[in-house]
């Protein structure tokens, strides 16, 4: 699903493309213009609960770190919980750890052990779907911790990247849903 083209014009309008960052090659999409727009936010935060209800999703799951920005004002408005992931080392408790590759670089995400419960079906969203390595990482984390993948939301897929191809078997017929693809 994406997006109706209104909302996706308004959110692609709030999205900047920063070339050669943060190393030379890379189109960095900046979303600060987005979050520094409060009807825009206010409609992305809106799209995301939505999705909540639809997929009838009891936890959200954000991604350090622009995930936790767009992920924890969804929570709240869908009355649900928030429960972070994070880059190695960050986490206080007794963490699962799950390595993956980026657009530029590699990296390992954790989660808390017990941050999910057995049948907790879980949402988890993303500012960008880039080659699908952070998120993929992170359906293993939400599956070993024992819990159920309700989706996974983004609001940006870089549909040149195929991380959706990537993400596929991972996703165990899982809805993506992106609610801008460029
Ligand atoms: O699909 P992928 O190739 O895995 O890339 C997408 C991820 O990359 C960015 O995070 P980054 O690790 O740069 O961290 P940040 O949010 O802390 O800036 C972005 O916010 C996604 O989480
Ligand atoms: N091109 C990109 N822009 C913003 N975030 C990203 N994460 C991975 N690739 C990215």
């Amino acid at each position: 699903m994406s997006a109706p083209a209104e909302l996706r014009e308004l959110l692609l309008s709030r999205i900047t493309d920063i070339p050669d960052h943060p190393q030379p090659g890379v189109v960095f999409k900046d979303i600060t213009p987005l979050l520094a727009d409060p009807a825009a936010f206010g409609a992305l935060t809106e799209a995301f609960a939505e999705l909540c209800g639809r997929h009838r999703v009891d936890k959200i799951v954000g991604l350090e770190a622009r995930g936790f920005i767009l992920a924890a004002p969804v929570a709240v408005r869908a009355g649900v919980g928030f429960v972070p992931v994070r880059k190695a080392g960050k986490l206080p408790g007794t963490t699962l750890g799950q390595t993956y590759e980026l657009e530029y670089g590699t990296a390992e995400i954790e989660i808390h052990t017990d941050a999910l419960a057995p049948g907790d079906r879980v949402l988890v969203i993303d500012d960008v779907l880039a080659t699908g390595g952070t998120a993929d990482a992170s359906l293993q984390l939400i599956r070993r911790a024992g819990a159920e993948v309700a989706g996974l939301a983004v609001l940006l897929e870089l549909g040149f990247l195929a991380g959706r191809q990537r993400l596929e078997p991972g996703l165990k017929g899982a809805p993506l849903e992106a609610l801008i693809t460029v």
